[in-house]
């Protein structure tokens, strides 16, 4: 029997640790016999890849960046990952649409509601049962102090245009994941991203766990 589809993003601020475990999760799912399909946001698709180069190095205007954004993400889902949801993989996806309201919502700024708006505008898929809004099964939020993640960073590679920004950006941005936990808290695990990398695996492969995906 084909085994239902899941979706899992990996979410937080810069340098909180999220590729450091993507490989490994993707991996422990298929040594159980899945079928991976690993992702990231902004990008996934040669297109939206294109666009990400834009979004990470260009000054643009909040908006432009906004609609840039979806843009990437509507192409994604409908080239990438709802035909592979479809075909019963699992999707992990490095963020998805919690990092908008955290770095474009709270970091920049830009309005929450209007966010809301593209997020149910973009994120509509047709089910099996109607139209829905797409959202991860499991979203693992890595929480992280920034003073700590910009130390993790330092030395490690070329900040981009969102990784140089200030601590108070990031500070905002952290209290934007957790105004997005809070509005869906059983869409999140929280992983204490502060401990040594194999107490923080041990975390990522318990909240998945937990939801009875591994075993
Ligand atoms: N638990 C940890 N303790 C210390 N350093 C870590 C830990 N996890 C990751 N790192 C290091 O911190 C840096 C940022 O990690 P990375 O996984 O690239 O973060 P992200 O993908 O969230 O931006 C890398 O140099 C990585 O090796
Ligand atoms: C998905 C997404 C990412 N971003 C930002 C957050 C990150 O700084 C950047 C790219 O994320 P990431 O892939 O984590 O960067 P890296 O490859 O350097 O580890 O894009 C947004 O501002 N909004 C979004 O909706």
């Amino acid at each position: 029997m084909k085994k239902r589809g899941l979706f899992i993003s990996f979410e937080g601020i810069d340098g909180a640790g999220k590729s450091t475990h993507l490989g490994a999760l993707a991996r422990a799912f298929e040594a159980q016999g899945r079928v991976v399909t690993l992702t990231r946001e902004p990008g996934g698709t040669p297109l939206a890849e294109k666009l990400r180069a834009i979004i990470l190095n260009d000054t643009i205007d909040s908006l432009t960046e906004v609609m840039l954004v979806f843009a990437a993400r509507r192409e994604h889902l409908q080239q990438l990952i709802e035909p592979a949801l479809a075909r019963g993989e699992v999707v992990i996806s490095d963020r998805f649409t919690d990092a908008t309201f955290a770095y474009q919502g709270s970091g920049r700024g830009y309005d929450w509601q209007t966010l809301l708006y593209l997020e149910r505008l973009v994120q509509t898929v047709q089910g099996l049962e109607g139209d829905f809004v797409r959202q991860p099964d499991l979203t693992l939020w890595f929480e992280l102090d920034p003073e700590i993640a910009a130390q993790r960073l330092a030395g490690a590679r070329v900040p981009d245009k969102f990784e140089s920004q200030s601590a108070a950006f990031f500070d905002r941005v952290s209290h934007g994941y957790a105004q997005r936990l809070q509005a869906d808290p059983g869409r999140f695990a929280r992983i204490a991203a502060d401990n040594p990398r194999e107490t923080v695996w041990l975390s990522v492969l318990q909240a998945v766990q937990q939801k009875g995906w591994l075993v």
